[in-house]
C-alpha cells in the first residue's frame, strides 16, 4: 500500500515491523503485549508519528504527542468513528452512543445529559451511593480471616446497583448471568479489533460469542420493557413525578423518584425503536458500571503495593474525622447519618487518578485531517493507546514510571491541578467526552477513603504482575484478590 507522507517523507515503522505482515503479528498477541508493545513505540520514538500497517486493514497511524491528541479532540468533525470502529463492535453495542455518529449521537448524549444532571448526581452521592457502599462494606465485615475476596467483583456489584436502580429503575446484580456474557461479549468484541481474520475465527470458535450476545440484547429489551410499564404506571397515576425534591423528601423518595430517568429520557427521545433503546441503555451501563469498578479495582491494587501512599490517605480521613469529632470505626457501620465513610468529604490522595488506563482508539479519519506531523487518508485509522501515552517521560516526567499521585496535586494549593484533556485522556477529550466523569469520580472519592480506612488487605495471588484482562474496557485479568 501507499505509504503515509509527512512533509514528502513516509512515516516511520515502528520496532519489529516486518517487511509483508507488517505489524500483523503485535496485534495477533495478547492484549498485554501489545499494549507493552505500543509503550515500547513510544519509549523509542517518543512523539514521532509512526505508520502501522496490518495485512487486510486500512493504514493505521500511531500518535503518542498530546498535541496531535488535542488536534484531534478540537476537529470531532474530521474524525468519525467509521465503520472500522462500528462493524467490529456492531453486534454488543449497534446503535449505542459509543457506536453513534450525527443526528443519533446527539440524541443519546442529551439523555445522558439530562440523567448525569447536578441534582441526580447529589442524589447519588447522598443517597444511592452510601447505601451500596454501606452493604458492600457489611458484606465485607462478615467474612472470615483469611478469606480470600475479590475486590474488582464488590466493586462492580455497588456500580451495577447504582446504574441499575439510578439509570434503569431496576435491581441488578453483577453476579446476573447478563453480565458473565457481556464481559465474554466484550472480550469476543475486543479482540476483532486485534484479529484482522475475525470473521473466520468466529465461524468455527463463535458459538459462545454470539450466545453471550443473544443474552445481552434480551437483557437490553428487558430494560426496555420494564422502563414502558414503569411509564405506562406513571401516566395511568397522576404524571406528576418530577426530580424536583420538596425538602421533607425523604432519602429513599429522592431515589425513587430519580430512579429510571436515563431509560425514560431515552425512550422519549427515540419513542418508535424499542431495540435501538436497549441498545443505547447496554452502551451506557458498560460506560458506567466496568469502567469506574475496574478503575477503582487497579487503584487498589496499586495502594497495595505502595503502602505510604495507602497510609496518606488513612492519616486524610483521620484528620478530617477529627476535625468533624466524629471517630470512624467499623462499629460505626451500619451508617449513622453523618457518620458514614460514604459520607467522608473527598481526600486529595483519593482523587488522584492512576495513570493506567487504556485502550488503543481508532478512528477513520478524512482527508483533511493535518495532524501536526502527519496527514492521514481517508479511512486511514488513527490510533493512540493510553497506556503508553501515559507513562511518556516527554509528558509525565523522568518519574513518569513511578506511581505517584502527588503529581495531580498542585504543590503549592494542595489541590488538584489541571490537566489538559490531551496530556491525560482517560476521559477522553473534546465534544465525545466522557458524560460520566463526575460520576465516576464522585464514587471513588468516597469508596476509596471508605475501603481503605477500614479494611486491611493482602495479596491474595502470591507474587508477579495482574495484568489487564481482555475487554473493551480495562478489567484486571483473575480478579483483585485479597485476603
Ligand atoms: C473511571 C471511569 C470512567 C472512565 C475511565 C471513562 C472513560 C471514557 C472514555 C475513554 C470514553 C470515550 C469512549 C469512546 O468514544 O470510545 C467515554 C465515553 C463515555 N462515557 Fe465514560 N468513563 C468512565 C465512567 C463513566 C460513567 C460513570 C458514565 C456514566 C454513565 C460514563 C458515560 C460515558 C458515555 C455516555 C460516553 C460516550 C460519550 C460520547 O460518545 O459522547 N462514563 N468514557
Amino acid at each position: 500500500k501507499k505509504a503515509i507522507r509527512r512533509n514528502g517523507e513516509p512515516l516511520r515503522n515502528p520496532p519489529n515491523t516486518l517487511p509483508l505482515v507488517g505489524n500483523g503479528i503485535q496485534f495477533l498477541q495478547p492484549r498485554w503485549n501489545l499494549l507493552s508493545w505500543f509503550d515500547r513505540c513510544q519509549r523509542q520514538f517518543g512523539y514521532e508519528t509512526l505508520a502501522l500497517t496490518v495485512p487486510t486493514l486500512p493504514p493505521g497511524v500511531l500518535i503518542h504527542d498530546p498535541q496531535n491528541l488535542d488536534y484531534v479532540f478540537k476537529h470531532e468533525g474530521l474524525f468519525t468513528k467509521g465503520n472500522f470502529v462500528k462493524t467490529r463492535s456492531w453486534d454488543l453495542f449497534g446503535n449505542g452512543i459509543i457506536n453513534a455518529d450525527g443526528d443519533f449521537w446527539k440524541l443519546q448524549r442529551k439523555a445522558g445529559l439530562s440523567f448525569l444532571n447536578t441534582a441526580n448526581l447529589r442524589v447519588l452521592t447522598d443517597v444511592a451511593l452510601p447505601q451500596y457502599l454501606s452493604e458492600s462494606v457489611k458484606e465485607l465485615q462478615s467474612t472470615k480471616p483469611n478469606q480470600v475476596v475479590d475486590l474488582q467483583d464488590i466493586f462492580h456489584e455497588i456500580t451495577t446497583k447504582l446504574m441499575g436502580k439510578m439509570a434503569y429503575n431496576m435491581e441488578m446484580h453483577f453476579s446476573s448471568p447478563f453480565s458473565s456474557s457481556f464481559d465474554h461479549a466484550s472480550g469476543c468484541t475486543a479482540q476483532r479489533f486485534q484479529n484482522p481474520l475475525y470473521p473466520l475465527t468466529e465461524l468455527f470458535f463463535g458459538r459462545k460469542f454470539r450466545k453471550s450476545v443473544s443474552i445481552v440484547k434480551k437483557f437490553g429489551l428487558e430494560i426496555v420493557s420494564r422502563a414502558m410499564e414503569d411509564q405506562k404506571a406513571f401516566q395511568d397515576e397522576d404524571g406528576s413525578k418530577t426530580t424536583s425534591f420538596s425538602s421533607s423528601s425523604s432519602a429513599s423518595d429522592k431515589l425513587d423518584q430519580i430512579s429510571g430517568s436515563l431509560i425514560q429520557s431515552l425512550l422519549s427521545a427515540i419513542p418508535d425503536s424499542p431495540s435501538t433503546v436497549a441498545d443505547a441503555a447496554l452502551t451506557y451501563l458498560s460506560a458506567g458500571r466496568d469502567t469506574t469498578g475496574q478503575a477503582l479495582t487497579w487503584t487498589f491494587y496499586l495502594l497495595l503495593s505502595h503502602p505510604e501512599v495507602l497510609s496518606k490517605i488513612r492519616s486524610e480521613v483521620d484528620s478530617v474525622l477529627s476535625q468533624q469529632q466524629q471517630p470512624l470505626s467499623s462499629e460505626d457501620l451500619p451508617p449513622r447519618p453523618g457518620c458514614c465513610p460514604s459520607h467522608l468529604p473527598s481526600s486529595p490522595q483519593s482523587q488522584c487518578p492512576t495513570p493506567s488506563q487504556s485502550f488503543t482508539k481508532p478512528y477513520d479519519s478524512t482527508p483533511q485531517s493535518p495532524l501536526k506531523s502527519a496527514k492521514p487518508k481517508q479511512n486511514s485509522v488513527l490510533v493512540w493507546c493510553l497506556w503508553a501515552m501515559q507513562r511518556s517521560k516527554l509528558t509525565w516526567g523522568k518519574d513518569a514510571d513511578e506511581f505517584n499521585p502527588g503529581r495531580f496535586l498542585d504543590s503549592e494549593t494542595g489541590r488538584l491541578a489541571h490537566k489538559s484533556a490531551a496530556e491525560f485522556p482517560v476521559f477522553y477529550g473534546g465534544a465525545r467526552t466522557c458524560l460520566g466523569r463526575r460520576m465516576a469520580e464522585g464514587i471513588a472519592v468516597q469508596v476509596i477513603p471508605a475501603v481503605a480506612y477500614l479494611f486491611d488487605f493482602e495479596r491474595g495471588w502470591g507474587k508477579g504482575e495482574r495484568r489487564s484482562g481482555s475487554s473493551l474496557t480495562l478489567p484486571m485479568g483473575g480478579g483483585c484478590l485479597f485476603l
